[in-house]
């Protein structure tokens, strides 16, 4: 069976950039926040259960998600937040075990997903990895590099689970206060590790 690797870590705190130097050591990578746009695709059906709960205003005029709206509604609103998810969570979660038995059984596959505390699937990973950094590195990097404004930066952050909540689900570290050098350094360290796991 197919090696399960649970990628999380707060919002900017660097999974994508971990993630993309997995996949090129060799990993499979399945991408969450991928997924959850695959899943409001037009014609979708959780595109329609969105409109219906949210308003045909989340819409934009070529009949795509208005995800900058959306945001807008639900990270300031812990229920909304709720009923979206409770839209999209499960068709993002059927579509990665698709694509994880797509990736055969001698793969190693890597979850990326921001929210795998929350959703409770960190306990069916082989392995969690947790990419760590304190909160005021997640808002300056989301507001230097996203453009996003100090406010939505820590709306987003309270809307997910705390540092110390995903650090208690970790089997390992990546700190990613460092840089870009020294993370890859380590990614290569810890990919080491998940090939030849009776090393650890
Ligand atoms: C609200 C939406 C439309 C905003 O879209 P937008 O393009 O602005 O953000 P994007 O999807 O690229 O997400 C960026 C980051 O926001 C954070 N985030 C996204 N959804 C959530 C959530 N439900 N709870 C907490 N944080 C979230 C994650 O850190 C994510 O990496 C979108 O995030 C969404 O549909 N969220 C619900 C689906 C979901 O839970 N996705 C997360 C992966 S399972
Ligand atoms: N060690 C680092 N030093 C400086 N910048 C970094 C470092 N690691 C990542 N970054 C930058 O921080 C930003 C967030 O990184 P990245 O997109 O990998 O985070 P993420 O956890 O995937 O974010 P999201 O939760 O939004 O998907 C990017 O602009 C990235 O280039």
């Amino acid at each position: 069976m197919a090696r399960r690797v649970g990628l999380t870590g707060g919002i900017a705190s660097g999974k994508s950039t971990v993630s993309a130097r997995l996949a090129a050591l060799g990993a499979v990578v399945i991408d969450y926040d991928r997924l959850a746009r695959d899943v409001v695709e037009p014609g979708s059906p959780a595109l329609d259960l969105i409109a219906d709960r949210f308003g045909a205003g989340v819409i934009a005029a070529d009949g795509t998600l208005d995800r900058p709206g959306l945001g807008a509604v639900v990270f300031a609103d812990p229920s909304a937040l709720k009923d979206l998810e409770a839209i999209t969570h499960p068709a993002i979660r059927d579509l990665a075990a698709r694509r994880e038995a797509d990736a055969g059984p001698d793969a190693v596959v890597v979850h990326d997903n921001p929210l795998l505390v929350e959703m409770g699937a960190a306990a069916a990973c082989d392995v969690v990895i947790v990419v760590d950094v304190p909160e005021p590195v997640q808002v300056a990097r989301m507001v230097s590099d996203r453009g996003m404004t100090e406010q939505d930066a820590r709306a987003r952050i309270a809307a997910q689970a705390s540092r110390e909540e995903r650090l208690a689900a970790a089997d390992v570290v990546i700190d990613n206060t460092g840089s870009l050098e020294q993370l890859s350094a380590r990614i290569d360290e810890v990919w080491k590790d998940l090939v030849a796991p009776s090393a650890q």
